[in-house]
């Protein structure tokens, strides 16, 4: 059997498929942040995207991929987006609409629900769908193959948690802690350095899959500068939790300290310079959300912590006795309830639902 907290370099932490804490009933925020971004990305997608080049007098497919798709429903609406964005251009541009077919491929790790998604595909799509497993910093994809790239809320998951941060010898060695803190300097470089050698893979990765001309959108955690880091705030409090239970016995301190969530949350500008640095995107548009959502609403605990645990609770049953999860997850909501109104005062704008959202075009070869 596999022996519990050993498995920190395993990169596959899949989102809850099914019931009470799954992705599918705890992703509002993201199908919010889907709602927001769709006109930009389709008023951005109109302006860039040329028919005539990318189907290169070839075919009438066009290929879409999203990319961390997870179980749905909001995979679904992202992707009519496209669709529908497509079709008007194709309009304008005098195609037809018949004329145009639609081949989607839905990725994410092996271990996926794929079962759950396809169960629920709309009934009325239009088009034909696929799935493609593996992990979207590698490979994906025949070269020059797809016309449209996606992904939402998945590109801050790193490949896997940076070696330094476990090892005891190491500056970086991140002792009772599950994140990084801005202020220790050592361990937020070696989470960096992580994202950006797996940014970089994932933008050469996708760079030979596009064809010229192709359209690319990226939204993801990401912070805007002069920002509050809500995500580190509410990791952190998460890491704060598993201490207060090793200090009671209920879990070992050694498991706590070998525990860290494999996530970076880059600031903006390291985003916008890696892509540039790669050469092969041209940014069109890059927004922050923060200004995007409405912010009025009050943060409240137990939303907060269901949809972290629709995303975390893999990461935690893969380390820790199974045992001992439910509890964590009591003692997180109430650590919540204590701490959020003071921590995120509704009349602080500068802290809610970080993110960033970039769409390229690949450039002409
Ligand atoms: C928070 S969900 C987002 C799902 C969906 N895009 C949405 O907006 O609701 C993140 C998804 O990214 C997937 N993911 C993370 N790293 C990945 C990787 N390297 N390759 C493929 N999928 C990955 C996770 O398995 C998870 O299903
Ligand atoms: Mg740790």
């Amino acid at each position: 059997m596999e022996r519990k907290g050993s498995n920190q370099s395993h990169e596959e932490f899949p989102m809850n498929g099914q019931g009470e804490y799954s992705y599918a009933q705890n992703s509002n925020h993201q199908r919010l942040t889907a709602d927001v971004t769709k006109h930009i990305i389709r008023e951005a997608m109109l302006e860039m995207l040329d028919l005539e080049t990318v189907l290169h007098n070839s075919s009438n497919v066009i290929r879409i991929a999203d990319l961390g798709c997870s179980v749905g429903p909001n995979t679904f609406f992202t992707v009519q987006n496209f669709i529908d964005t497509v079709n008007l251009k194709s309009q304008s541009q005098g195609h037809g609409l018949d004329s145009l077919e639609f081949q989607v491929y839905f990725n994410d790790h092996v271990g996926n629900d794929f079962n759950t998604l396809f169960k629920s595909l709309p009934e009325d799509k239009q088009y034909y769908a696929a799935a493609v497993p593996g992990s979207f910093h590698g490979r994906l994809f025949p070269e020059s193959s797809i016309h449209v790239f996606n992904s939402t809320y998945a590109l801050h998951w790193l490949s896997r948690v940076p070696r330094e941060i476990v090892d005891k010898n190491s500056p970086a060695y991140n002792k009772g802690k599950i994140f990084y803190i801005d202020e220790d300097k050592e361990v937020t470089k070696a989470y960096s350095a992580q994202f950006k050698r797996d940014f970089e893979s994932f933008l050469n990765s996708r760079a030979l899959e596009i064809v010229p001309g192709g359209i690319m959108s990226l939204t993801f955690l990401c912070v805007p500068p002069d920002t509050k880091n809500a995500f580190q705030v509410l990791s952190n409090i998460m890491g704060d939790v598993l201490v207060e239970m090793a200090n009671k016995d209920l879990i070992s301190h050694e498991l706590v300290d070998s525990f860290n969530i494999p996530i970076y949350t880059p600031a903006s500008k390291e985003v916008i310079e890696l892509i540039q640095k790669n050469g092969k995107f041209e940014i069109e548009k890059s927004e922050f959300l923060y200004r995007l959502i409405d912010t009025k609403r009050l943060p409240d605990a137990q939303k907060t912590c269901m949809s972290r645990r629709a995303w975390s609770e893999g990461l935690f049953k893969k380390h820790f006795e199974e045992g001992i999860v439910d509890e964590f997850f009591i003692q997180y909501e109430k650590q919540l309830a204590e701490q959020l109104t003071t921590l995120f005062p509704v009349s602080d704008q500068n802290y809610k639902d970080l993110g960033g959202l970039f769409v390229m075009k690949r450039t002409l070869v």
